[in-house]
């Protein structure tokens, strides 16, 4: 493919302070400019969500894209080698399923960061569809279970309590909070704000999986 048809759009500018320049992914370095090619990714589906485009461009459009699912393709690699979702330092884990989520305090307890969900989230009237937030939620309270040097767990349960609408194009606060543990049980908490008003809680148990247990 013509390296001139990758070229989406002008390259955003770095904004996230805590995100390192490079990463090593299972020792190995991530390719240079991966994180930029995965906010391209995202750009790229909020400009999907958001156009009303002419045939011609529709045409043109539907043709890039093509190409690059065919560049991509010949680089397809098993699921211990996947990037996307697995680097924890980079914005919602270079995983354009959820939104792009910046974690700016983390310890074994708690967790809090900025989240902002673009117009690919849109429900309706300026607001983010009700099934993204459970997405931010399992991710965020997923990677908190994680922590402290805690065993790998599943979700067994996520309860969504939405309290108020959170607007699409805005910075919204996210905290998660490890409640409690029994056995293997751990319950965890999570809150989504907006400045001071709070748009949905959650709780959510994981259970640590026994050793074997994939
Ligand atoms: C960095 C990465 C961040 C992203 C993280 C994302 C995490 C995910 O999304 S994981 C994918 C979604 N989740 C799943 O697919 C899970 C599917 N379910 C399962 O695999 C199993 O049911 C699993 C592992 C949760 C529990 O099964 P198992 O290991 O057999 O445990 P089991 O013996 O049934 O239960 C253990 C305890 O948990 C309790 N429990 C299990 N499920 C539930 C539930 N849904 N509600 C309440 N309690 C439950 C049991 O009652 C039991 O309690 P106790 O010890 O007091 O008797």
């Amino acid at each position: 493919m013509d390296d001139e048809a990758i070229v989406l759009a002008a390259p955003l500018v770095r904004t996230d302070p805590h995100r390192p320049d490079t990463e090593t992914w299972l020792g190995r370095p991530v390719p240079e400019g991966y994180t930029d090619m995965i906010d391209q990714v995202r750009e790229l589906l909020d400009r999907l969500a958001g156009a009303a485009p002419s045939a011609e461009v529709v045409r043109s459009t539907t043709k890039t894209v093509a190409e690059l699912s065919a560049a991509l393709a010949a680089y397809e690699v098993d699921e211990p080698d996947q990037l996307s979702g697995r680097l924890g330092s980079a914005a919602g884990r270079a995983q354009v399923a959820g939104p792009a989520l910046h974690v700016d305090e983390v310890d074994d307890e708690r967790m809090t960061g900025r989240v902002r969900f673009g117009r690919h989230f849109l429900g309706s009237n300026g607001v983010v569809h009700g099934g993204a937030i459970p997405y931010l939620f399992d991710d965020l309270l997923g990677r908190l279970a994680l922590g402290g040097g805690r065993p790998r767990s599943r979700t067994a349960y996520l309860h969504v309590d939405y309290r108020s609408v959170a607007p699409i194009d805005t910075e919204l606060r996210v905290a998660a909070f490890f409640d409690r543990e029994e056995g293997r049980k751990h319950f965890l908490r999570g809150t989504l704000h907006d400045g001071d008003r709070l748009c949905a809680e959650a709780t959510a148990l994981f259970v640590a999986l026994n050793p074997g247990q994939t």
